[in-house]
């Protein structure tokens, strides 16, 4: 495993494995830098070494205007000391800049590479985490939401991490130096001026106060808006079958009413913090200059120290111009990291053993749901199969009929391993599939869906997802198995076309078909196939049927079946009762249509047909 790799796998492993309910920035922070001990104190050194520097600027100009002002004797006597002075001071300026250009220079390029490896680390620890997410995870999630922790939040967290750094350093360091240095020059002064600047801070932080909660709010009503936005593109053509674009417009315009409303307070915060950090400025100024001329009356020189005095409190200011910054980013940022936390802390309901699972090198010869009762977790009290027993032997074929919502597709959801039955146990060659090794045996089932799902790529990419390993003349191959050839070879690119998104430049029909050539490329036992009911018609359906007969040839096949086609051939029927009844009939077509019972009753509505 490279390095890359580790430093990845432990933040996951840190994040994922937190226990605390909430993340906050700080704790990310602390995470991050515990999973790479060498940058974050190389960050550390150069920050540290800056703020040093930045520092020691002020209070060398101070010592050099104190000796030019105010050493009356050392102007007079001795010129030469007052210019040996001045010299030293140049040079000494000199290798501060040089010093402090290469550090700036240094930190300000370590920070962009960290910035946007973090920034890839997370989201790459972030979609990790998601695929490793069972289905029900997705069942009432929007995708634009989660679209927004995996874009957005990581975006936002990894940049403000460098900036807030710098600031949460520096700005301390200098406060405290700069204050020091204040009373070194003047303690009545410093008194005045530091009583003013931090009685500044803590109406800063009274301000403040419920920023970080407005910052949240914000993030979520945005969250729940990209979600919004996502299903509406999503839902693309129905709006334009239905003419409801007028309808749209004006929805999209109520959608972010409640994000306009929620900016308010968060403007005038942020606003007011601007206002507070500006006036701080003259309020100090002013009363600094007005405890001298107060002093001055005692002690002469008082007056004369108002310029060193004002050359620190510059120094001292800057960090609370600083802190402006920190407190809204560090908001924003807290909002992003309890996001990404939140996926992060998120278990899957079960493991799917890819290291430690059982591996079947032999063929896979019977599959038993032995007394398998379920219910989906996103519903626990809707019991949808019911002490189901049934197995399915090698190289035969076999059919769920029923009404629909009857419990059809769950069973094939069942097999590839989508949820684990609620009780009762699905045996693979004897082995309990939730002990599988479930990359592996996936490997060896093929699944055609009612929706197919096409990836954005061109056709060898999409024949050969999941088989990644076969050539470009097996994918054709496959092709032609699947009557897809011509249609492809007359596409203006041929294998190569791009078919975009979700498949948008295929039809219904072909889109099955590129399924089943992906099925042909791949070495399957086991084929699942959920009919598509509504997407073809008649005369493409029975095309399709021929394709599918040649794919089932040695296979052993579950058919969740709509289409009376299909059934006639198949092994064994399996008819499922309405409202989680279970198995209520079984056997070959000819002989169910014959007897009396729940089959004939859907054979003769026509609900076969
Ligand atoms: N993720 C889910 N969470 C909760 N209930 C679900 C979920 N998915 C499906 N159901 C419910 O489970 C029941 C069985 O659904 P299933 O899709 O298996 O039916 P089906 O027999 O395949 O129907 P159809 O012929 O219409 O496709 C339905 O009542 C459905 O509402």
């Amino acid at each position: 495993m490279s390095k890359h790799y580790k430093y990845n796998a432990n933040l996951e492993n840190v994040l994922s494995n937190y226990n605390k309910e909430r993340m906050g920035f700080f704790k990310l922070l602390y995470t991050v830098g515990k999973t790479n001990k060498k940058v974050a104190s190389l960050v550390i050194i150069t920050i540290v070494a800056q703020a040093l520097l930045v520092s020691i600027v002020p209070i060398l100009t101070n010592i050099v205007i104190q000796q030019a002002l105010f050493d009356n004797q050392s102007r007079q006597s001795a010129g030469q000391d007052y210019g040996q002075v001045w010299y030293v001071w140049i040079i000494i300026m000199t290798l501060v800049v040089i010093l402090l250009s290469s550090i700036v220079f240094f930190k300000d390029w370590l920070f962009s590479i960290i910035t946007s490896r973090l920034e890839v680390k997370f989201k790459i620890a972030i979609l990790r985490k998601l695929f490793e997410q069972d289905i029900s995870y997705y069942s009432d999630k929007k995708i634009g939401e989660i679209m927004t922790k995996v874009l957005y939040d990581t975006s936002n967290v990894s940049n403000e991490i460098s900036g807030l750094l710098n600031s949460l350093i520096q700005a301390p360091m200098v406060l405290i130096l700069g204050t020091v240095s204040l009373f070194i020059i003047s303690p009545h002064l410093a008194t005045a001026a530091l009583v003013t600047v931090y009685s500044m801070v803590l109406i800063l932080v009274f301000v403040v106060k419920n920023y970080r909660k407005n910052h949240l709010q914000l993030r979520n009503i945005m969250s729940s808006i990209n979600g919004i936005t996502a299903d509406k593109i999503n839902s693309i053509r129905l709006i334009k079958s239905s003419g409801t674009r007028e309808y749209e417009n004006k929805e999209i315009e109520k959608i972010y009413e409640p994000y306009l409303k929620q900016y308010k307070p968060v403007a005038l915060k942020g606003a007011a913090l601007s206002t507070i950090l500006i006036a701080s400025d003259v309020i100090v100024a002013m009363v600094v200059v007005i405890v001298a001329v107060l002093i001055s009356r005692q002690d002469s020189e008082s007056f004369a120290k108002l310029v060193p005095i004002t050359a620190g409190l510059t120094a001292l200011t800057r960090p609370l111009w600083q802190v402006s910054g920190i407190i809204p980013a560090i908001s924003r940022a807290s909002a992003s990291a309890e996001k990404i936390y939140g996926v992060m802390k998120s278990k899957p309901l079960f493991l799917e053993h890819e290291h430690d699972g059982i591996i079947i090198n032999e063929d896979i010869k019977r599959i038993e749901l032995k007394n398998i009762v379920f219910s989906y977790p996103e519903q626990p009290s809707k019991t949808i199969l019911q002490n189901m027993n049934i197995t399915f032997e090698k190289g035969k074929s076999y059919a769920f009929v029923g009404e629909t919502g009857a419990g059809k597709t769950t069973i094939s959801k069942l097999l590839l391993r989508f949820y684990e039955p609620s009780s009762g146990e699905i045996l693979i060659n004897g082995h309990n599939l939730n002990k599988l090794n479930l990359p592996v045996y996936l490997q060896r089932v093929g699944y055609v869906e009612q929706e197919p799902q096409i990836i954005f790529g061109n056709v060898f990419e999409n024949v050969k997802y999941g088989a990644f390993d076969k050539t470009d003349s097996q994918v054709i191959r496959a092709c032609k198995k699947a009557k897809l050839h011509e249609l492809i070879s007359n596409m203006p690119d041929g294998y190569n076309t791009i078919l975009g998104e979700r498949g948008f430049i295929l039809s219904g029909g072909q889109k099955q078909r590129l399924i089943i050539a992906r099925m042909f490329l791949k070495d399957l036992e086991i084929l699942v196939m959920d009919e598509a009911t509504s997407a073809l018609d008649n005369i493409v359906e029975k095309e399709i049927q021929v394709s599918l007969n040649e794919l089932m040839v040695n296979k052993t096949t579950v058919v969740i079946a709509h289409r009376l086609s299909t059934i006639k051939h198949v092994d064994e029927i399996i008819v499922l009762g309405a409202n989680g009844a279970g198995i209520v009939q079984r056997g070959t077509f000819e002989n169910l249509k014959k007897i009396e019972g729940h089959f004939k009753k859907l054979y003769e509505a026509g609900m076969l047909e």
